[in-house]
């Protein structure tokens, strides 16, 4: 097998033994693998190994020793002040002449399990290895570089080139920006709206997130929207493929507009291809990050998980739906709703400064003046997919025109390549912390020895060698910024227009279904009458709390639309929505689910509003069709 990491025959890259000063028995043997950073613990005789793995690894930082009052830093076991400042001086070119050790930290969020409790969180773990084994600080940082850039192309699986491995004066490690025109830094674009929610994006993002940029050595550009369609705007004028995310902090609004932003660029395909879009849930609903973690632990520290997810920076197909209305095209990630569910959205707004509870108190008053609109549904079924609960539908069948696999082929999406270009990701990880002040730290802090030439090794080791060491970090380093990320909340006249993108072209693949004016295919089904709901979505979740499609995958080729006929009693009606947190809500008499590729709503009367992602869309038919995998979103 080709040695594409440089592990050579040993399977590993690099090794190196390090002390803790405070502990003189003690001797750590630190290797670095394709599988992550292994340490062996030295101690009368006995060995006790564990390794970190590379999954578990955030990034890596190399810094310098701060000039302190005093006496020398250099033995101080616990590293804690001496690991803190180290870029602080750098900055205040305030450098301590007397110690020549270069500092790598090393930061991991590691999964632990909790006996009492059988639950499993991230807790973060810093590993500083201190270089001193060269008599010059630059040799010793060129060593520390070296870990570093290992570290680094271990962790997006590209190849270590051999000069890094190589320690010598002329290697990548020791030019200027060497390493990093080995690594992609592009940064990320962050569009934050900070009226989602509770309004609490900002900090979100500045106490949250930024310690974690700062530690990954992910830089990002910071736009707060000042208006809605200001993140569209953003999105559809500017050079956006300078980043390689881009990640929205706010709720579905905001992506809604970075995805419908996305399309009306002539260069949609690459810009959608090229440009995934991150989550880092702020808002109120969160539906699609929620969809994008299905997991337990999401729950547990939402902002952490989505984070982690950032960084590994994976991305994964997402399906999304075309919407045409009269007057309008977008391109919705969520749902599209007429009558109960979305009646409730709307209207409950008015009560929005009481919090989530608007939704009880609404659907409440929704249930006892319980309405009912008269319309007409048609769908094309998915041809492999058959309604997980009730199937049969009380309208009219003929014959058909054209197969839903047809359909699916002649996909122009499907066709150019934009579609189902990596297989899912799904995370089995569980967070519970994000970088809490007063959590503790399992860190551990390592230094090598004095010189000590040692008679078998190679000329360049035998140079003024002495040991490295692990030691202590302090969060406080994390807070430091990373040079080249900006912060922009100022005025961009180019984003000023509130009423976003009214005369903009929408470009995005051609439909496949006839026009709004013209009759449905007769291959579709048909249901006809008075209605109490229409919803549909092509993710498994509505909301942080509302699995409305259960079996729903990022990129199934399915939109999962749930309806609901008149003649269901109030208390069906009520059991219907008090499952709507657990699933449970398909069980209920009178709801339908039908997994399909179209459909076309037409309603007979007013009302009611129709929502598209949770915005209020014009009222009047409006018809959606699944574009598989078209978009790209990241996940674990
Ligand atoms: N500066 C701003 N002032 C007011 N509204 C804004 C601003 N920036 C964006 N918006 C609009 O706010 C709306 C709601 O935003 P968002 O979805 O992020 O939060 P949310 O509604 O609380 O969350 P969710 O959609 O998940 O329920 C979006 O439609 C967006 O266009």
């Amino acid at each position: 097998m080709e040695d594409v990491n440089g592990c050579g025959g040993n399977g590993f890259v690099l090794q190196e033994t390090f002390y803790i000063l405070s502990k003189k028995n003690t001797v750590y043997r630190v290797k670095l693998s394709e599988k992550g950073l292994s340490l062996a613990k030295e101690t009368n005789g006995n060995t006790k190994s564990e390794t970190i793995s590379l999954d578990d690894i955030i990034g890596c930082r190399c810094m310098r020793s701060k000039c302190k009052p005093g006496p020398s830093c250099v033995c101080r076991p616990s590293g804690r002040r001496a690991v803190e400042e180290p870029e602080k001086e750098e900055k205040l070119n305030t450098q301590d002449p007397k110690d020549i050790s270069a500092y790598l930290y090393i930061y991991a969020y590691v999964l632990k399990k909790y006996k009492v409790t059988s639950g499993v969180k991230r807790e973060r773990m810093t590993i500083t290895l201190r270089f001193r084994s060269f008599d010059k600080f630059e040799e010793n940082m060129r060593e520390a570089q070296k870990w570093r850039l290992a570290i680094k192309c271990l962790m997006k699986g590209t190849p270590i080139p051999q000069s890094v491995l190589n320690s010598d004066e002329n290697s990548i490690t020791s030019s200027p920006g060497g390493t990093e025109r080995i690594l992609d830094e592009r940064k990320v674009l962050v569009l934050l709206n900070p009226k989602s929610g509770p309004g609490r994006a900002r900090d979100v993002f500045q106490q949250k997130v930024v310690p974690l940029l700062l530690e990954a050595e992910l830089g990002y550009d910071l736009h707060i929207s000042k208006h809605a369609n200001f993140a569209r705007e953003y999105v559809r004028t500017k050079d956006i493929y300078q980043y390689r995310a881009i990640i929205t902090l706010g709720g579905d609004g905001i992506i809604f507009e970075v995805v419908n932003g996305l399309f009306e660029r002539p260069d949609w395909m690459s810009a959608i291809k090229e440009v995934p879009i991150g989550i880092i849930p702020c808002g109120s609903g969160n539906g699609l990050a929620k969809s994008v973690a299905i997991d337990d632990s999401y729950d547990q520290n939402p902002v952490l998980f989505s984070t982690l997810n950032i960084l590994k920076g994976n991305s994964t197909p997402l399906d999304l739906v075309r919407v045409e209305t009269r007057s309008k095209i977008m391109y919705s990630f969520l749902s599209i709703g007429w009558g109960l569910l979305s009646d409730i959205d709307i209207e409950s707004e008015k009560l929005r400064a009481i919090g989530g509870q608007r939704f009880t108190i609404w659907s409440l008053a929704r249930l006892i003046g319980l309405r009912t609109y008269k319309g007409r549904i048609s769908y094309l079924p998915h041809p492999n997919h058959k309604s997980p609960v009730q199937t049969t539908v009380s309208g009219r069948t003929v014959s058909l025109t054209r197969s839903a696999s047809q359909m699916v082929d002649l996909d122009p999406i499907s066709e150019n390549g934009v579609g189902f270009m990596t297989p899912m990701h799904t995370s089995q990880s569980m967070f519970s912390d994000i970088v809490d002040p007063d959590s503790p730290l399992r860190d551990l802090s390592l230094e090598t020895a004095y010189a000590k030439i040692a008679e078998d090794m190679s000329p360049v080791e035998q140079r003024s060698r002495m040991d490295s060491f692990y030691s202590v970090n302090s969060r406080r380093s994390t807070f430091y910024s990373i040079g080249g990320s900006s912060f922009q909340s100022v005025f961009d006249p180019s984003c000023d227009n509130p009423n976003g993108s009214v005369n903009v072209q929408m470009y995005g693949p051609p439909s496949q279904l006839p026009s709004l004016t013209q009759p449905v295919p007769e291959s579709w089904k048909t249901i006809e009458g008075e209605f109490v709901m229409m919803h549909s979505t092509n993710v498994s979740h509505l909301a942080k709390d509302c699995l409305f499609a259960p079996d729903a995958k990022l990129s199934d080729g399915i939109i999962w639309l749930v309806v609901i006929e008149a003649g269901i009693s109030r208390h069906q009606l009520l059991q219907f929505l008090l499952g709507l947190s657990h699933g449970t809500h398909l069980n209920c008499p009178h709801v339908k689910m039908l997994p399909v590729l179209a459909f076309r709503l037409e309603p007979e009367t007013d009302g009611s509003y129709i929502t598209v992602d949770g915005e209020v869309v014009e009222y009047g038919p409006i018809q959606a069709e699944v574009m598989p995998g078209l978009g790209r979103i990241i996940s674990r």
